[in-house]
């Protein structure tokens, strides 16, 4: 029977949206303390009763958190307009290819704001 499994994550960075309107106060810099839920489904592994080792996600990830982590978004290749939508995408771009059950990204900007990217 296939279950998935979510990981959360966070990570501080400062960024700006350069497309929005001058007045919009997101166009100037500012920071976030980001949270990243990872998402991922399988089967259950009869012997060990894990879909996936929360070890192994926690180490797909951690180039890509450090990547992020007390960084300028703007400045990171593929991160020039770094929306939450954007940054899920680019997160799921980064992993998925190194942890292939990986179905969800999600990215909150603040506990009530987030941004999911389903694969
Ligand atoms: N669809 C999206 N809308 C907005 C995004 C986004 O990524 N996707 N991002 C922003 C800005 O990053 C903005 O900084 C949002 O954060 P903040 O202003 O801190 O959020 P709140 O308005 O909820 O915070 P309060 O200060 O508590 O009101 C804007 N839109
Ligand atoms: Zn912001």
């Amino acid at each position: 029977m296939p279950i998935t499994i979510t990981q959360a994550f966070t990570f501080e960075a400062a960024h700006r949206l350069p497309h929005v309107p001058e007045t919009h106060r997101c166009r100037r810099l500012h920071g976030h303390s980001y949270r990243v839920e990872l998402t991922l489904g399988g089967e259950v592994d009869p012997h060990t009763g894990f879909v996936v080792d929360f070890f192994d996600v926690e180490a797909a990830f951690a180039p890509v958190l450090a990547t992020l982590d007390h960084h300028l978004l703007n400045e990171i290749e593929g991160l020039d307009n770094p929306t939450a939508e954007n940054i899920a995408l680019w997160i799921y771009r980064k992993v998925s290819p190194n942890l292939p059950p990986l179905q969800a990204v999600k990215v909150f900007e603040t506990p009530m704001c987030w941004a999911e990217y389903r694969a």
